[in-house]
């Protein structure tokens, strides 16, 4: 396996297909040419693409939920329940842990155990093993646009069952669903597994048949800096569209302080559309999504809604595309049906109050906006000279280096030098830059905030206060200030 930014030819595709159609018997069901002919019969309003390019176009923000049970009757329950009483706009299908690590065996225990004790004993979906024929089932009961959503390093047999079923949105990135999802597993191998997913999507547009793309934003969804992510964000949506994929949704995970989320946003649709168009791939239709609050929660349910209604009112503030919800159940496990539609519900409510309101271009705004594309770039510009002009090759390279590096990451293969911690404002800012590839002013900003802090607390900028950020919100802050 050679790593490389270029498309796979359909010879290479085919080859490696024949492969992993093998990884499990449901593969056997995969028929491409019958797919094709499938998805041209879904109807716009189920169709994820379309759905997204209208909501862009009407400065709409979109809601969903993640969700995801065992069994296929209660699935298709689940999700119409969520339509209906959650009011949710687009629908998900959540990949259980076993499904994720490639564990079909596991899967299938899980979906015999879930039949004898007559509820899901799984954290999601199992998706293969449902194969084509039982994902459809969910596909022809839900009437909305369907995507799954896990956080599967080899995602491969997976997105061919669901895309052949009839998904019309894949979530995931050789990165952003390896670094935060993996321990040990070759980046490299990701980066080369995920080019797969995205050649298949890109073969599938070349019949016509246009299935969104969207990274995984957040990460570790612990106090993630906005560059760090961006920059991962954009490389994964370059990576894709160079292998044919013309629908891509770009994600962020919120932070908290909302002159920066809004910021993170308004920078990240403003670098996509400039490094996507600046390497030839203007034909990609570019949305954003909006994570809520994806760190720990309070296990108050109504503190809970508070955390859920801030991120819904910073989703439609800074006009996100989309905006994934949280439920009042964060803090205790796999919500109940009825608490995910009081999150979607909450969240509704907040952008139906907010669609109407814009937030200004404040000289605040600006710097911000300005500081977060500096240091995107900063790292995008190093990572593609670490590759010599090859950003697949440079991402495994600027790993090795810390040029990318995603803090509080259980994979091996990131540094983890970076250390971020909120400043004054709850702004979440790098007390160690690590090697991240900033210029001496950027380190310099980020110093001063973290200094204008330590004043204002009567303390050193130390490891405590990352500590103290981190369970700042579930003990019902922003700022993780001394006890
Ligand atoms: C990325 C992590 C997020 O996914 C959520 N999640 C994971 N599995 C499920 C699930 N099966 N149903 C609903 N939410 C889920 C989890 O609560 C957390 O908010």
């Amino acid at each position: 396996m050679e790593l490389k930014n270029k498309k796979w030819t359909h010879d290479e595709f085919y080859a490696t297909r024949e492969e992993v159609l093998t990884h499990w018997p449901t593969g056997k069901e995969v028929d491409f040419a019958e797919a094709v002919k499938y998805h041209e019969n879904i109807p716009a309003k189920r169709h994820f693409a379309k759905r997204l390019v209208k909501a862009k176009k009407n400065g709409e923000t979109l809601t969903q939920p993640r969700a995801g049970v065992a069994l296929i009757d209660e699935h298709i329950n689940l999700l119409n329940f969520l339509k209906t009483e959650g009011e949710a706009d687009l629908l998900p299908s959540t990949i259980d842990s076993y499904t994720r690590q490639n564990q079909y065996k596991e899967a299938q225990n899980g979906i015999e155990e879930s039949l004898k004790a007559g509820r899901s004993l799984l954290n999601g979906f199992p998706a293969v093993n449902h194969g084509v024929a039982g994902v459809r089932r969910v596909v022809e009961s839900v009437d909305a646009p369907l995507q799954v959503r896990h956080g599967t390093p080899d995602a491969r047999l997976l997105g061919e069952i669901t895309i052949a079923a009839g998904y019309t949105s894949y979530e995931g990135g050789g990165i952003s669903y390896n670094i935060p999802y993996a321990k040990s597993v070759s980046l490299e191998k990701t980066i080369y597994d995920w080019q797969y997913c995205d050649r298949m999507i890109g073969i599938y547009a070349e019949h016509g048949i246009e299935i969104n793309r969207e990274p995984f934003g957040p990460l570790t969804g612990t106090l993630v800096p906005p560059s760090v992510s961006h920059a991962v964000a954009i490389i994964e949506g370059i990576l894709a569209a160079e292998q044919g994929v013309k629908n891509i949704t770009l994600g962020y995970g919120q932070c908290g302080n909302l002159i920066q989320d809004i910021a993170a946003i308004r920078a990240l649709e403003q670098l996509a559309e400039e490094y996507m168009n600046k390497h030839g791939y203007n034909g990609c239709v570019l949305t954003t999504v909006f994570h809520q609050w994806m760190g720990g929660f309070p296990q108050d349910e109504a503190k809970a809604f508070g955390v859920i209604s801030w991120g819904a009112a910073t989703a439609a503030l800074a006009k996100a595309t989309k905006v994934i919800v949280k439920t009042p159940h964060e803090a205790l496990g796999i919500p109940t049906k009825e608490a995910n539609a009081q999150g979607l519900r909450t969240t509704k409510q907040m952008i139906n109050m907010l669609k109407d309101q814009a937030f200004p271009l404040t000289s605040e705004l600006e710097l911000e906006i300005n500081i977060i594309k500096a240091e995107t770039r900063c790292i995008l510009d190093k990572v593609y000279e670490l590759g010599g002009n090859d950003y697949a090759v440079g991402a495994v390279r600027a790993f090795e280096a810390g040029v990318l590096d995603v803090p509080f990451a259980p994979s091996k293969f990131s540094l983890n030098k970076i250390l971020p911690a909120r400043d004054n404002n709850g702004a979440v800012r790098l007390f160690d830059v690590g090697n991240l590839p900033f210029t001496p002013d950027l380190v310099a900003f980020h110093q001063d905030k973290m200094a204008e802090r330590a004043r204002a607390e009567g303390r050193s900028a130390s490891f405590q206060m990352v500590i103290d950020d981190i369970y700042a919100i579930s003990k019902g802050n922003l700022v993780g200030r001394p006890r």
